[in-house]
């Protein structure tokens, strides 16, 4: 596949679980009447406001209400959805990851990702957020082989960890989706700079999607989606509202880029030995 259009919903999260997948399908159908993407991704904590207090709430195992409805969606429109995350109810009687399901054009499930890196910040006056009171991390690194190329995927606060991203372009990933939802803290002064820099360390293309900005939200979401290519250029990008985030992404170009500037052969790994198990 030479070229792949990619579409990101930034969607308003409320805290009723119906009306966020009724959202969700509805920006879905309308993203797809437009653009008539290959991939369609949601942002992260889709189906519950970003808040420790609601995720046991709204978590489900796989094959609640959520995952089936979007599995339902990926079938009768015949696309490939990359589901942002839910609190996703794991073995254990307390466990809940924060899990990205993705669901191939036939409805198939091509994998899921459990955040990886839990945020945990603590900037006094500014933002206090604790996802390990509540959440467990993800053990694995996904990287997902599909008609399209192989795709990587992390969450939000897996993007501070550029080691996780040499790894999935190592392992082949072209394309790294990050559902995430940064604040108006950390938004305006890394968010940019962290997918830019995946983007280009790695010559990857990177798709980044965020829950709009909802004002009533005790946590609120920077927004600004981006799809950034392996230059490290801004494709597209929103503001803080909800709209949708289009681009078709040419596979070549990531070549050319690699042809021109070959950094990744130019690496020096045998004196990189710089993390201690
Ligand atoms: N919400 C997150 O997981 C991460 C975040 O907001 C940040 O790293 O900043």
């Amino acid at each position: 596949m030479k070229t792949v259009k990619v579409l990101g919903c930034q969607m308003m999260v409320e805290e009723d679980k119906k009306m966020n997948l009724e959202k969700a399908e509805e920006m879905i159908a309308r993203g797809i009447r437009k653009y008539q993407p290959d991939i369609i991704i949601l942002p992260e904590m889709f189906n519950t406001p970003y808040d420790n207090s609601y995720f046991p709430e709204f978590s489900e195992a796989y094959g609640g209400d959520t995952t089936l409805k979007i599995q339902k969606l990926a079938k009768e429109q015949g696309v490939m959805i990359i589901a942002g995350s839910i609190p996703e109810q794991g073995e254990g009687e307390k466990e809940i990851y924060n899990t990205t399901y993705v669901f191939g054009s036939k409805g198939e499930l091509l994998g899921k990702h459990r955040k990886i890196h839990l945020f945990d910040i603590d900037i006094p006056g500014k933002i206090t957020f604790k996802e390990s009171d509540v959440l467990s991390p993800g053990e694995e690194i996904t990287v997902l082989d599909t008609k399209f190329g192989k795709i990587g995927i992390a969450i939000c606060y897996d993007v501070r960890f550029p080691e996780l991203f040499q790894i999935m372009e190592k392992e082949g990933a072209r394309l790294v989706v990050i559902p995430g939802a940064f604040n108006t803290t950390t938004g305006p002064a890394h968010w940019e700079l962290l997918m830019r820099s995946r983007a280009l360390d790695n010559q990857v293309y990177v798709a980044a999607v965020s829950p709009a900005r909802n004002s009533k939200a005790s946590y609120q979401a920077y927004g600004h989606s981006m799809i950034v290519d392996p230059w490290g250029r801004i494709l597209d990008e929103l503001e803080e509202k909800e709209g949708f985030l289009y681009r078709e992404l040419d596979i070549d170009y990531l070549h050319q880029v690699r042809g021109e500037l070959p950094t990744r052969k130019n690496r020096r790994v045998s004196l990189y030995d710089t993390i201690k198990k």
